[in-house]
């Protein structure tokens, strides 16, 4: 196949998923319950009353699932550890069993030529700190280094990438703010000290990680989307700032400019507390890469992980506090069943905007995906022809920016499977492989067929 558009040769390709969304049996072999496991078993949290109770049962099914992983060529895999399957409690001692899974997983990868990609965190806090507190707790970054040396210590020798946190920002927005996901809180107060204790998270495992002599590579991974003014008046525009402040620069900012945004103090008023100078020089403390030269931007990780999906067409509107500007979409564009505009260019702009904004920092997109309401399978197989162009468009849009000099190392498509999306429950099908927690079959789509030909061709 030749492709239009050929990446370098060494560019890594993976999907990506998360344990609270395909594992299944979350309180297996000694495992201590999550924050999401008590919010799915909440009624009214979680649509149809849906959990991660079987989800893929990949806890099981995980050797299969390498091997289907193998079949499409994948280079890398994104996953997540379930803290709680580690520590029960959070942290003291450690669960053998809950480890040795996540041990049994690594060496299933590594033995096909698959790269593992740990998330440590994503989004299923132990119950049990939660209890103390959870991110609120100005202990919060110290547990979760402990963690971290956990894995650090059992897995380094085999992991060459690592994804300290997923999204703060959505664990700080919907869990903290509009109250959406886990922990389905709903406090300004709160949010902006969940948000800080989270980057210092990231930084004290990072730190922990270089003290340790880790030998490759750990990131984090945020949520990015490009804010446009719905229309040019001074409002909208206005607007899609603060929007940008808010989504995009609220941890990025720290991270390599070693403050929040100013926006942020006006958005949250009263409930924008006073940050310690030392934190911030703490999230922005200098780390050399171990694998070779100073990053140069004084910034504690080696990567970004960029999740991106759409972009945000932004109207202001003073009655949705605190932000004063919602999101819309444009009448007629293409959407996904998430309602989310498909708006390739804004992967791009985004991968762009990095490179200018943060000293063009090595980045991976570390999710990328949309959800269709696929048709049942035909011939065995599921004919996704929206999520093919999905796909098709946003690699080219990845590559615009590569020819464009942004340093992109790799891409994850989200996701491998069909899994428990959140408070949808079920309802979204992001995966490139089917799979009904029913039956568990897992049916390749034709995107999957797809992406194991850009896999071979490095190109599309
Ligand atoms: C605005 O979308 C966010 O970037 C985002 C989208 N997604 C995510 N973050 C999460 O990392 C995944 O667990 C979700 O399953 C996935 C699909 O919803």
């Amino acid at each position: 196949m030749t492709s239009e558009a050929a990446f370098p040769a060494n560019f890594l390709w993976g999907a990506a998923t998360s344990a609270y969304q395909i594992e299944g049996q979350p309180l297996a072999d000694g495992a201590g319950p999550s924050i999401w496991h008590r919010f799915a078993h909440t009624p009214g949290r979680v649509a149809n009353g849906d959990t991660g109770d079987l989800a893929c049962d990949h806890y099981r099914r995980f050797e299969e699932d390498v091997a289907l992983m193998a079949d499409l060529g994948l280079g890398a895999y994104r996953f997540s550890v379930a803290w709680g399957r580690v520590l029960p409690e959070g942290r003291g001692s450690v669960n053998a069993k809950g480890l040795d899974f996540y041990r049994r997983l690594v060496d299933a990868l590594l033995e096909r030529g698959i790269a593992p990609m740990i998330t440590l965190y994503h989004w299923d806090l132990p119950a049990a700190l939660h209890d103390r507190g959870g991110w609120l707790n100005p202990d919060s970054p110290a547990w979760f280094a402990d963690y971290a040396q956990v894995l650090f210590r059992a897995l380094d020798d085999r992991v060459p990438l690592w994804v300290t946190i997923n999204e703060p920002w959505v664990v700080t927005v919907p869990g903290y703010l509009d109250g959406e996901l886990a922990p389905g809180h709903r406090d300004p107060f709160e949010a902006p000290r969940v948000a800080h204790h989270l980057l210092l998270a990231h930084a004290e495992a990072v730190a922990a990680y270089r003290s340790l002599g880790g030998r490759h590579r750990i990131g984090l991974a945020v949520n990015l989307e490009p804010q446009h003014p719905a229309s040019p008046t001074p409002e909208n525009q206005a607007a899609a700032r603060r929007r940008d402040a808010f989504i995009n620069r609220w941890f990025l900012d720290p991270l390599y400019l070693g403050r929040y945004p100013a926006e942020l103090a006006t958005i949250f008023g009263a409930a924008w507390p006073e940050f310690a100078d030392a934190d911030l020089a703490r999230i922005r403390s200098t780390s050399d890469s171990v694998l070779g030269g100073s990053l140069g931007t004084g910034c504690a990780t080696d990567f970004i992980g960029v999740n991106y999906y759409s972009r945000g067409l932004v109207r202001a509107d003073p009655n949705t506090q605190p932000l004063g500007a919602i999101r819309i979409s444009p009448e007629n564009a293409p959407r996904t069943t998430m309602g989310w505009e498909v708006y390739p260019p804004g992967l791009t702009e985004t991968l762009l905007w990095i490179k200018e904004h943060y000293g063009n920092p090595p980045t991976y997109i570390t999710e990328n995906g949309a959800a269709f309401d696929d048709p049942p399978p035909a011939d065995g197989l599921v004919p996704d022809p929206e999520r093919v162009d999905y796909l098709r468009a946003h690699l080219r849009a990845a590559h615009a920016a590569l020819e464009q000099g942004a340093d992109l190392r790799g891409y994850f498509v989200w996701s491998l499977f069909d899994n428990f999306e959140w408070a949808q429950g079920y309802s979204q099908r992001f995966g490139l492989i089917r799979v009904d927690p029913p039956n568990q079959a897992r049916i390749l789509k034709a995107s999957a067929r797809f992406y194991q030909n850009v896999i071979r061709a490095n190109g599309v």
